[in-house]
């Protein structure tokens, strides 16, 4: 299972600081969401030519536009690329052909979607690499929240899958036992005293 680290900060100095601290341990460097609104295009540009040899993930959320969209982020030097689950069949089909016209990859982000396996098969079928079986940041928040529900969703999707929703060192061993192919961490990375350390931590459970 590959490890992601989604650098959920707003700039790009802050991201290639989060970078260096954590790329010995992880295979993904995600910029998230609020980092490519804040800083922009050019953070993938600088965290792809920080590290070269990883993967580097544009969590766009594209809801529209998804051929434009997903273009001018590979372009900027993105291996792989968020659209929406929740998106229509057009925008998920207009990233894909971008992805390909580029040699690289779209994930469909299920945040959101209420049947989650059935979507998943949908938009494998559009021509994503992989679904992300995802509880975002407010969801989490809430009252009784739990993300084994994406673990089961993630297994009964039979299609390849990671899972984001809070993952730390104590339960990052159930999301490799689900069969995900990667666990997505943010805070529990981001927002540890030693960024470095506890990449490494997480790193060790799946290793
Ligand atoms: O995409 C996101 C929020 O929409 C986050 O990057 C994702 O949820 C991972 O972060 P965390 O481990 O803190 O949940």
């Amino acid at each position: 299972m590959k490890l992601q680290f989604a650098m959920d900060t707003l700039t790009t100095e802050a991201a290639l600081q989060l970078a260096a601290a954590a790329a010995p341990h992880v295979d993904i460097l995600e910029l998230g969401t609020p980092l490519i609104k804040s800083a922009g295009l050019s953070a993938i540009t600088a965290v792809k030519a920080a590290h070269p040899d990883k993967i580097v993930f544009a969590d766009l959320k594209t809801m529209d536009a998804g051929e434009l969209e997903a273009d001018i982020a590979f372009t900027a030097g993105a291996d792989l690329v968020t659209v929406l689950g929740l998106a229509g069949d057009s925008t998920i089909a207009g990233a894909v052909k971008a992805a390909k016209k580029h040699g690289k990859g779209i994930v469909v982000d299920l945040i959101g979607v209420s049947n989650k396996p059935k979507r998943a098969k949908e938009v494998v079928a559009l021509g994503a690499l992989f679904v992300e079986m995802h509880a975002g940041l407010d969801e989490q928040a809430e009252e009784g929240f739990t993300f084994s529900t994406l673990l089961r969703d993630g297994e009964a999707s039979g299609v390849p899958f990671s899972v984001a929703g809070g993952i730390n060192a104590s339960t990052i061993a159930s999301v490799q036992q689900s069969g995900a192919q990667v666990a997505v961490a943010g805070g529990a990375i981001y927002g540890a005293p030693d960024v470095g350390a506890a990449a490494a931590e997480l790193r060790a459970v799946i290793v």
